[in-house]
């Protein structure tokens, strides 16, 4: 039986067995945007030995990502799908197919997100909604913007055309399988996103969005619910270790592995009001973000008294 980790010990996991059914399913959302096969390092990211252009963002990655998680789960036969550089192909093909049935075309001029789901059978299925159109260096890049030697970011950066408000959940997370990896068991994300507060979004401009972090028991950041925040720490950018208990995203490896920022733990309680952050997903690329505070919370994260709660 699967175990994993909760307030930092293991633990047998009954739960994750008995939600191992046909309704569970891994999944990823990935970009489709044409500017990508302009992109010699985004075809280097996404099969294993083809030089063909492709519009998938880090079609690899995602890969990755999804075998890891069936791994875990014991999914053989989706692990037969995934598999291997014919996985990869097997992939592509799929989402290709989507567009052709859903789209009338084999390349779209709009962005698109595509959910790539799988389940233990190992089919698949794809859903898609338009994204904006986005910059290529918003997306790829050699040095992580901005450079390791600049300063942390102001809100107003020019190079950004899109913005976060980020805000920390009060509620702890026990990381599990389902925080580890990307699933439709969703319910500590829907939990965290419920406390976003909603009227003021009516009110923000169309390209700001909104983020809230996640820490696990001991204080430590985990993760954003939708993406992967990077911190500005004793000069360089650090983004939570996987040992805090988050996704492990596509981008974060990206940067990860670009040398562009460290993994370290961060605590909760060293994220200030009114920080500047970056963040990250496999479909919208790279974005600022800034710290807010909910009602109620101290600049911290931490709840001093009942928390105001929006919708
Ligand atoms: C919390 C989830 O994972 C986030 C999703 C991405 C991504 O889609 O690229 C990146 C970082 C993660 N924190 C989730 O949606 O499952």
């Amino acid at each position: 039986m699967a175990s994993y980790l909760t307030n930092g010990e293991t633990k047998r996991d009954e739960t994750a067995a008995e939600r191992n059914t046909a309704s569970l399913e891994v999944f990823s959302s990935i970009r489709c945007d044409h500017l990508l096969t302009r992109s010699p390092h985004n075809t280097q990211l996404s099969y294993h030995d083809c030089n063909a252009p492709s519009q998938f963002y880090m079609l690899r990655f995602h890969r990755d990502r999804m075998l890891a998680a069936v791994d875990e789960l014991g999914w053989i036969e989706a692990r037969g799908f995934l598999e291997g550089p014919s996985g990869v192909v097997r992939l592509n093909q799929v989402l290709q197919d989507h567009l052709v049935n859903s789209h009338n075309s084999a390349q779209v001029s709009q962005p698109l997100k595509l959910r790539i789901a799988v389940n233990s059978r190992g089919h698949t299925s794809v859903t898609s909604i338009s994204l904006p159109s986005l910059p290529l260096s918003s997306l790829l890049f050699s040095h992580f913007p901005p450079t390791l030697s600049r300063l942390p970011p102001s809100i107003d950066h020019p190079n950004s055309d899109r913005s976060w408000r980020v805000f920390i959940s009060p509620t702890p997370v026990s990381p599990s399988l389902f925080t580890r990896h990307k699933t439709t068991e969703r319910a500590v994300y829907d939990e965290a996103r419920s406390h976003i507060p909603t009227t003021p979004q009516s009110d923000l401009p169309d390209n700001v969005l909104s983020e809230i972090l996640v820490a696990n028991h001991r204080g430590e950041v985990m993760e954003g619910s939708i993406t992967t925040p990077y911190f500005w720490r004793r000069g360089r950018w650090v983004t939570p270790p996987a040992s805090a208990g988050g996704n492990t995203g596509t981008t974060r490896r990206f940067a990860l592995e670009a040398g562009s920022c460290v993994e370290e733990t961060v605590m909760r309680q060293s994220v200030a009001e009114g920080e500047a952050i970056w963040l990250s997903n496999g479909a919208r690329g790279w974005g600022w973000g800034e710290i807010e505070k909910l009602d109620g919370q101290g600049s911290d994260g931490s709840i001093s008294s009942s928390p105001i709660r929006h919708g």
